[in-house]
């Protein structure tokens, strides 16, 4: 596992957004051949999904041959409601850059068979062989897209029912009422992610440091699912220094001293 462990918020969304751009650059995705992406939602990715735009809007990478598969969707919300999934990545996201519309891939959060849904997700994925670079966010609980406390470490994409943890903190999206956050979501598994080629969780603030403790320094653990990383052959993990807070020393100064150590392409 790397950790990259930058000054602020700012440096994390800049230092991946440049690693997701260097990544379909080297790839040099053709519409036969195009780069799968795996991406999430939350408030952490919103500044690397605002460098991405940038760095298209300069011609330093294009979207057009990048397809990509969302993490998860609120069950219930459609798409056209202002905080189901699908409407965040199109105002925070796809409607600024060259993507193809066709070319993006969000489970439906209206279906009235999750089950089939969930194995039309599944399979499309596989269509393309695999994703090549999962993007992800964690939950303070060290959750990773919806795969709550406890979650099968094998798991598929599927439904899941959300924890009053999750439901709590996801209320400020939706004018701080509980009682309006949907209590089930349909999720992309714990296997499915680590399937991926290379996964990449952001974590920015406190409030994530003890998921970071979990998921680098205790063992693999269901109750902490972002500790699954560990048994993931390319896993990267880009903090901020607050996130850093419940690591010991020793650990930050290992890991700060390794990627120095790195010459970086960006
Ligand atoms: N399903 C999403 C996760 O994919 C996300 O990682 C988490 C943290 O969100 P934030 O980045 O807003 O802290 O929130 C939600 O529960």
């Amino acid at each position: 596992m790397r950790v990259i462990i930058k000054e602020d918020y700012a440096t994390c969304a800049e230092w991946t957004a440049r690693h997701i751009a260097w990544r379909i650059s080297a790839f040099a995705p053709t519409a036969d051949k195009p780069f799968v992406l795996g991406l999430p939602t939350g408030s952490t990715p919103l500044g690397v999904y605002k460098e991405l735009i940038r760095l298209n809007k300069a011609g330093k990478v294009s979207f057009q041959n990048v397809v990509t598969f969302n993490m998860d969707e609120y069950l219930g919300l459609d798409s056209n409601h202002p905080q189901s999934y699908h409407r965040f990545m199109q105002d925070n996201f796809f409607s600024h850059i060259d993507i193809n519309p066709a070319n993006t891939n969000i489970l439906d959060g209206t279906t009235t068979d999750p089950e089939a849904e969930c194995r039309r997700f599944e399979e499309k994925i596989a269509k393309y062989g695999k994703i090549h670079l999962f993007i992800g966010g964690v939950g303070a609980d060290g959750h990773i897209a919806f795969n709550e406390p406890g979650s099968s470490l094998s798991s598929r994409t599927r439904q899941k029912t959300l924890t009053q943890d999750t439901i709590i903190m996801n209320s400020r999206f939706f004018g701080g009422d509980p009682e309006q956050v949907p209590t089930k979501a349909l999720t992309v598994g714990v296997g499915t992610i680590l399937d991926a080629e290379e996964v990449l969780i952001l974590a920015s603030g406190y409030t994530k440091a003890r998921a970071l403790h979990h998921a680098i320094e205790e063992g693999i653990n269901h109750m902490w699912t972002i500790s699954v990383l560990q048994n993931h052959p390319r896993a990267i993990i880009v903090c901020d220094e607050d996130a850093t807070d419940e690591l010991r020393v020793g650990t930050v100064r290992y890991f700060r001293d390794i990627e120095a150590k790195n010459s970086s392409p960006y």
